[in-house]
């Protein structure tokens, strides 16, 4: 669970990282009185408050059958993040039949996106309820709709945006191949997925762009090969280097510390 820690001075507010320091102030969105505990410090003691570190957040962007879940796969069993798939959470909600169930199912079928409160909702309940303080989020923000949406909402900014480029080809092939009883796994959905993908996801991606935090990987190429431009990205941030889940195969399994937290 996260936890907030209130800040009375501003000498307190000082922080290592200025984007924790944004993170913090904004409480990602968590409501009062839920899981909410708020630490009160005496400014005249100047006592510095325990440092509550912002949980690592990182997007999985790319088109569709880019690999985006095969690769978050490989960075959960390296690196422990917990993995959270917008596409498989709106499906959860289909196969439960909850209120939004059949018009998800609709936007699905057609390739379309869903409205971004809805799916900002299903991950916010996620990053609640988990006791993971680092976290990949798959298949979002599809749209500067929803982007947008989740920093209001969850009032946090991505660490690191890994972009999945992959030609429509191959991405056709894979996706006709997929052979996992997707009601959204055949051409005629495919082709507008794609069309939606070229004109919404990549604003979101010269957005990141911009802002210094977008990591390109080439999809194309084996599974392995494509990790391998994923290692050193994650490889490079202190937060990832103790990991829950040490894959013994991994170039990294053996520098890595085993933490059953
Ligand atoms: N490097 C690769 N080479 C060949 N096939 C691959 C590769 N990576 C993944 N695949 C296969 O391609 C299909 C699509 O991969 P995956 O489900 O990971 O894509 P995705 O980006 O998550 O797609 P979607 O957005 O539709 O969920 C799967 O059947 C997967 O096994
Ligand atoms: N942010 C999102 C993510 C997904 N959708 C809808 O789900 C479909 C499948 O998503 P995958 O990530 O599993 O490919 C997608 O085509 C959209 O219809 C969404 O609306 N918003
Ligand atoms: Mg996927």
């Amino acid at each position: 669970m996260w936890r907030r820690v209130a800040l009375f001075s501003p000498m307190m507010k000082k922080s290592s990282s200025s984007r924790s320091l944004t993170l913090n102030q904004k409480g990602f969105g968590l409501k009062v009185g839920e899981s909410f505990a708020t630490e009160i410090i005496n400014p005249e003691e100047g006592v510095s408050p325990p440092k509550e570190k912002a949980p690592f957040i990182t997007f999985v962007l790319g088109g569709p059958g880019s690999g985006k879940g095969t690769q978050c796969e490989r960075i959960v069993e390296t690196f422990g993040l917990t993995h959270l798939s917008a596409g498989d959470l709106l499906r959860r909600e289909i196969a439960f039949n909850t209120k939004n169930g059949a018009m998800i199912l609709n936007l699905i079928k057609e390739g379309k996106i869903v409205p971004s409160e809805v799916t900002v909702k299903l991950i916010q309940k996620e990053l609640e309820s988990s006791d993971s303080r680092k976290f990949l989020i798959d298949g979002f923000p599809r749209t500067e709709e929803n982007r947008v949406a989740f920093e209001r909402i969850i009032r946090a900014d991505p660490d690191v945006v890994l972009f999945f480029d992959c030609p429509e080809e191959e991405m056709v092939k894979r996706v006709l191949n997929r052979n996992q009883g997707r009601v959204d796994d055949n051409i005629t959905t495919m082709k507008k997925r794609l069309k939606i993908f070229e004109a919404l996801n990549r604003p979101v991606i010269d957005y990141y762009e911009n802002k210094g935090k977008l990591y390109t990987i080439n999809a194309v190429g084996t599974v392995d090969d494509i990790f391998q431009q994923v290692l050193p990205i994650f490889s490079s941030f202190e937060q990832l280097k103790e990991c829950r889940h040490v894959n013994p195969k991994s170039p990294l399994g053996s520098s890595l510390v085993e933490n059953s937290s």
